[in-house]
């Protein structure tokens, strides 16, 4: 067997297993990545909404990524739920100290139902202090708007709000373009010369809880197997769509998507 891949999730616990750390997890495993976690808050979650969000003391999510990171290590790790700017100062400064190359920042901001998972005053510790570490950046297009200050409603609006992200730091912007009509989703990928454009079927369906936190993981489990960022992108476009396709009807809300899903 070929040396085990591993990859670490910083990110909320999903009580109901569809979202963050949870889905963050099965995915690696899905992947044949050996799974790491920094649990950056407890959310009482279930399909029908939040109802409950206890950030960890800040010194507990260092400490979590410390341990892990001064013995196993990681070939890339990925950033969710960080709620706070001292959280998210506290996992930049670990992810520096241990020169984590390969970070996917997902930048949650809101859960599908509204409930706050990143605090306002918290966006500027992103921009500031996170960004310009991440080796790619997941937006989908709220997320995208809040950062770049821009309004997002033309593909021409994506790639000017992707240059102005670029800007912050990120060294690729991979903009989820879900949120724009259309029966096909079109996605960019800008690596601050280029634009990739990628686009692929919509699913008519309510079970797309936690899909922008499974997607970013399955680009992690790729960028830390070795595979290089334009491909790794596709793979994990490719599983999203096949997760949301077969997803398993759990619960009485938006459920997860299935994190067996095969692509080939
Ligand atoms: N109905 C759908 N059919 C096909 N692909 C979808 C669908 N919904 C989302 N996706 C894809 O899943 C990926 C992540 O989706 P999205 O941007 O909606 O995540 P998100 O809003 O961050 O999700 P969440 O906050 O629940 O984790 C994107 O690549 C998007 O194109
Ligand atoms: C813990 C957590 N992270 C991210 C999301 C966004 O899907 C969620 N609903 N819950």
């Amino acid at each position: 067997m070929n040396r085990l891949a591993k990859a670490m999730t910083i990110a909320g616990s999903d009580s109901g297993g569809g979202a963050g750390i949870q889905a963050d997890l099965k995915t690696f495993h899905q992947f044949g990545v050996y799974g790491t976690s920094a649990i950056t808050a407890v959310t009482v979650q279930n399909t029908l909404g939040v109802t409950g969000v206890y950030p960890l003391p800040t010194e507990a999510v260092a400490q979590q990524m410390h341990e892990v990171l001064r013995d196993i290590g990681t070939d890339a790790a990925k950033t969710g739920m960080l709620f706070n700017a001292e959280i998210i100062e506290a996992v930049s400064r670990e992810i520096s100290h241990f020169d984590v190359k390969k970070l996917v920042v997902d930048p949650v901001m809101i859960a599908k139902g509204g409930a706050k998972l990143l605090q306002d005053e918290a966006i500027a510790a992103l921009k500031r202090f996170l960004l310009p570490l991440a080796e790619v950046i997941t937006p989908n297009l709220p997320e995208a708007e809040f950062l770049s200050g821009l309004r997002i409603e033309t593909p021409e609006q994506m790639r000017e709000a992707a240059r102005a992200i670029h800007q912050m730091g990120p060294r690729h912007v991979m903009m989820k373009g879900g949120h724009l009509q259309g029966d096909a989703i079109v996605d960019i990928l800008y690596d601050g010369r280029d634009f990739f454009e990628m686009e692929h079927e919509r699913v008519p369906t309510r079970h797309t809880h936690g899909t922008g936190c499974t997607f970013s993981a399955a680009l992690t489990a790729e960028l830390a197997k070795g595979t290089p960022l334009v491909e790794a992108v596709d793979r994990a476009n490719r599983f999203i769509v096949e997760a949301i396709r077969t997803a398993p009807q759990i619960g009485g809300g938006h459920g997860p998507t299935n994190h067996w899903a095969a692509v080939k």
